[in-house]
């Protein structure tokens, strides 16, 4: 099998023109995507659930006679759970335990402090009703499942809507198990962008939620951006990402597997080895040659390593780091003998594999930390999916009699500064004159 995949050296003169051309991404830049996107919201805030059902039949290549058809109760879903078979289920509880486990230690509390008649705070609350994306497109993910409902239910979300393709009508018992094992409230199973628009804006079957989680393909990632405002939403998540550092003392068949682990997503997941071993670079190039005849999706992988993969040679350990902080990558995997001493320097990464033995599929199912990470460089400012997202803020102030007179003066003297004279007055009714 041919392999078509960039080389790249981080001294030549053309490397950060490559570079940019390799890793940027961006949802709302297809201008026939976003105006399918638009029709498709439009459509759905209009005509509500028979735009749905005309969606999901086209998309989705599905029979449906009504809304109902799509409709799933959380009977269905312990049906589901039931049937998968016990070493399957095990592997699901253990791996929601795990999940479960390490978004308890986000939670965030309310507080409170007082100082001489002035009592302020914070309380937080988690959000009422959060829809979840499940992507079900190319393949279906029970583990994504896990890793967007879990977070909302140790937030204390009551209603947890989760959306996710079925395409051809398929049932998978693993998706509507893990639903069941997270709390799921409802399940529709529809996709797209017109799931999107159905959560955001609702219709007469799918409830309007408060915020919409969880990654999807250039079509979700598009609505979700367009209707941002309207509802919250987490990120945009674009395709899959992995970058791996080694100091070419790693198998190589074990990182040529690691890059195929997220190419086998999608035709544009992005697939980096960077090193300063140049005869590694070459090993793990032959690795990948001799592998990828034996994966199922080689056609996908060869595609998507071609697209977005490469391998780049650089200098030293410390501009492998560098490059690596310049890209911002969703996954990074260091495989190198002292892992903890290049933490310091990691400036941007969605999630960090530390060590040789830490294959990034281990965080996509049941390490614990959350999959739903940031890509296309938005680790720059943004983080992975936790309870914080599930959960807000509302500041709390209380002031005595003494401390609104004293502390009322302040914002008086502000508000006539601004020439907002019914703010100043409100302020100076609570001053009182000593005697
Ligand atoms: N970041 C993460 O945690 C994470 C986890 C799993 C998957 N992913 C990513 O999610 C993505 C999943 O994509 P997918 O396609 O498999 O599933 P998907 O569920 O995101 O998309 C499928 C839907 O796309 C819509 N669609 C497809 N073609 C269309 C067209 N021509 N016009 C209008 N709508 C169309 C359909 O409505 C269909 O239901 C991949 O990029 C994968 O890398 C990310
Ligand atoms: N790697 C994906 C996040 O980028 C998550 C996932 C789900 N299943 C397998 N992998
Ligand atoms: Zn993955």
């Amino acid at each position: 099998m041919s392999l078509d995949i960039q080389w790249l050296d981080a001294t030549a003169e053309d490397f950060s023109t490559h570079l940019n051309t390799l890793t940027a991404w961006e949802a709302v830049s297809d201008q026939q995507v976003l105006s399918t996107v638009q029709s498709i919201i439009s459509g759905v805030r209009q005509q509500g659930d028979q735009a749905l059902v005309d969606y999901t039949c086209r998309f989705d290549q599905r029979n449906l006679a009504s809304i109902t058809d799509v409709c799933l109760g959380i009977e269905t879903l312990h049906e589901a759970r039931q049937r998968l078979n016990i070493n399957d289920e095990q592997a699901l509880v253990a791996a929601a335990d795990r999940v479960r486990q390490y978004h308890e230690k986000q939670v965030q509390s309310s507080w409170q402090y007082e100082e001489e008649g002035v009592l302020l705070g914070q309380q937080v609350t988690p959000m009422a009703r959060v829809g979840i994306y499940v992507p079900g497109g190319k393949a279906a993910y029970p583990s994504s499942v896990l890793m967007n409902a879990i977070p909302a239910k140790v937030a204390g979300v009551k209603e947890v809507i989760m959306v996710v393709p079925m395409p051809k009508g398929v049932v998978n018992d693993w998706v509507l198990a893990a639903a069941a094992i997270a709390g799921v409230d409802k399940v529709f199973t529809i996709g797209g962008a017109q799931a999107i628009a159905a959560l955001a804006y609702g219709t007469e079957s799918v409830p309007k939620v408060d915020k919409i989680v969880g990654p999807g393909n250039i079509y979700v990632a598009t609505a979700k951006q367009l209707v941002f405002g309207q509802v919250g939403i987490d990120m945009i998540a674009g395709p899959s990402e992995i970058l791996v550092i080694c100091d070419g003392k790693t198998d190589p068949d074990w990182i040529a597997m690691d890059l195929f682990s997220q190419a086998e997503h999608d035709e544009d997941a992005q697939s980096i080895l960077i090193s300063p071993d140049r005869d590694f670079l070459h090993k793990v190039e032959a690795s990948i040659k001799r592998l990828l005849p034996t994966m199922e999706r080689k056609d996908l992988i060869a595609t998507s390593l071609a697209n977005r993969g490469a391998f780049i040679w650089t200098p030293d350990i410390d501009t492998a780091v560098a490059v690596s902080n310049q890209i911002a990558p969703e996954h990074l995997e260091l495989s190198v003998e002292n892992p903890q001493a290049l933490l310091p320097k990691i400036q941007h990464a969605g999630a960090i594999f530390m060590g040789r033995y830490t294959a990034e599929a281990l965080g996509d199912y049941c390490a614990g930390p959350n999959h739903v990470l940031p890509t296309s460089g938005t680790a720059r400012f943004s983080s992975p999916l936790g309870v914080y997202d599930f959960q807000k803020r509302s500041s709390l102030v209380c002031f005595s009699a003494e401390s609104a007179s004293e502390i009322g003066q302040i914002a008086s003297t502000l508000a006539r500064g601004e020439g907002l004279t019914a703010h100043a007055r409100s302020a100076e009714y609570r001053i009182t004159t000593k005697e």
